[in-house]
């Protein structure tokens, strides 16, 4: 179970349509809904525009926390959602897949025709997706130019829009027996196009199919929302007018919503800076920001940076010293961690010192012997051995204040090293009341309870609008 909101893309209000279909079959899943509708149509741009733009949409989703997105957009599918798929850690669905299958299984001539933008058409992937699963059948293709604007504009319930729709598709008129609707503008446009193609022919709407898939993969990877919970809190956001985007919305979704208009140019910056040369923090950190779509850098990526001097008497300052001095020396936004282990029983120590603990030339081995040895006196009730783990995190930005956040993950020592993951401390601090140790749980758990995962949810809530220009 997953209650968090499913996330929808579109070059405008075109994937609209697959939200209607998704609060008809599932009602009780939550959406935010980006349309970019500022720069559409996405149709005929060239593709690395595409791309970029489309992963700026994603990028905008993922600060919204989603738990799936759904590229409710074809052209934005046929470009970009191989690459961008590879790259998030949750589940991304596109719209050709499942019109071509659906198409598939209509058809009882073997012709289907495929409408779509140029980009779409160009890119020739509903061609390839229905050849890849039935190689016999006979495609053909067109671009119908008009038709986005047409929708856009709202102004389609006329004979002058019909006349508009025979025009562009004479070509299939008696050919095939199945019209694949290739982009989510074009259902609107249903009623003009069953007309002109006459009565036996079936159009398929992939947004519409697309919400079949959505369901399933909600059902396989256990993210439906909770049962009976109605869904209350639908964002919708746009590039452009929000007057003009709500005045269509709700006149297709036939409910009120509230649509606020977004600059999402920002979200481009993938990229963060991670002032740090420990490997195991590194790790962390990529596993964690991967999920929310960025890219990690650290140090280890830049050789000719400092190691900056922890000469503060406190984690935030150590933390500021760090992501400050390496912000102004790359010009870029930076965020630094600095963390330890706080023993109750050393009175908080290691603390701040925890890296240095064993002297100037400290190992994680010879820290948590140093460690034993301190507490080897100690009999092992937990009270007496309570410790925490601390992590104070900064992101630095020339000109900017910086964010400061902190979180603590409590548990007790262990007396014996157990277990092989994590790195530092982790094989001697036991989690929470548990008998395990944070080196005994996979990364993904510890990632998901830490102190480093803890802090890095909380800067997560401010770090977008902040990063913002
Ligand atoms: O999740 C953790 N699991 C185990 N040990 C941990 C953890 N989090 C911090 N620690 C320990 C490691 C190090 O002894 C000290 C951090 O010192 P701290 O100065 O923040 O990091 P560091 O010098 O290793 O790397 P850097 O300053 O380049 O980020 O606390
Ligand atoms: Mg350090």
């Amino acid at each position: 179970m997953d209650n968090r909101p499913i996330g929808f893309l579109d070059s405008g209000v075109g994937g609209l349509t697959v939200v209607r279909q998704l609060f008809r079959q599932l009602p009780s899943e939550e959406v935010v809904y980006i349309g970019d509708t500022k720069r559409m149509p996405y149709g005929p741009r060239p593709a690395e525009e595409i791309l970029a733009y489309t992963w700026e949409m994603v990028n905008f989703l993922m600060s919204k926390n989603v738990k799936m997105i759904c590229f409710a957009c074809n052209t934005a599918t046929a470009i970009a959602l191989d690459e961008i798929r590879n790259e998030l850690g949750i589940p991304v669905i596109g719209v050709i897949l499942p019109g071509a299958s659906a198409a598939i299984q209509k058809t009882k001539t073997g012709h289907i025709g495929i409408i779509g933008t140029q980009a779409t058409v160009n890119s020739d992937s509903y061609r390839k997706a229905v050849h890849f699963k039935s190689p016999d059948v006979e495609v053909i293709s067109q671009t119908c130019s008009p038709f986005v604007p047409l929708v856009e504009s709202g102004d389609f319930d006329n004979q002058s829009a019909y006349e508009i729709v025979k025009k562009e598709l004479e070509l299939f008129v008696g050919k095939v027996d199945t019209l694949i609707l290739g982009c989510t503008h074009y259902p609107l446009l249903a009623q003009h196009i069953q007309k002109v193609m006459g009565p036996e022919v079936k159009l398929v709407d992939s947004g519409a199919e697309t919400v079949r898939d959505i369901s399933v993969l909600l059902n396989y990877f256990k993210l439906n929302r909770k049962a009976g919970l109605m869904s209350s809190n639908n964002q919708f956001y746009t590039t452009g007018s929000a007057l003009h985007f709500k005045e269509i919305a709700e006149k297709w979704l036939g409910k009120e919503i509230d649509v606020e208009t977004v600059n999402i140019e920002s979200y481009s910056e993938k990229k963060i800076l991670i002032a740090t040369r420990n490997q195991g923090k590194v790790n962390e950190f990529r596993d964690m920001f991967t999920t929310l779509g960025y890219e990690i850098e650290s140090l280890f990526d830049y050789p000719d940076l400092p190691d900056v001097e922890e000469t503060g008497s406190t984690f935030e300052e150590n933390a500021r010293l760090k992501a400050e001095t390496i912000s102004k020396l790359t010009g870029e936004i930076v965020i630094s961690d600095d963390s330890g282990l706080c023993v109750d029983l050393l009175g908080g120590l290691p603390g701040i010192w925890s890296h240095r603990f064993s002297g100037t030339d400290a190992t994680d081995i010879k820290n948590n012997v140093k460690l034993l040895h301190e507490l080897a006196s100690t009999e092992l009730t937990p009270k007496r051995r309570a410790a925490h783990f601390h992590c104070t995190l900064v992101a630095a930005r020339p000109n900017h204040e910086s964010l400061v956040v902190e979180a603590d993950w409590q548990g007790r020592i262990a007396n014996r090293i157990q277990g092989e993951n994590g790195f530092g401390y982790d094989p001697l601090f036991l989690v929470g009341d548990s008998d395990k140790s944070a080196a005994e749980i996979s990364q993904d758990e510890k990632n998901r309870i830490s102190h480093r995962g803890q802090a890095l949810k909380k800067l997560m809530q401010v770090f977008p609008d902040w990063a913002k220009d």
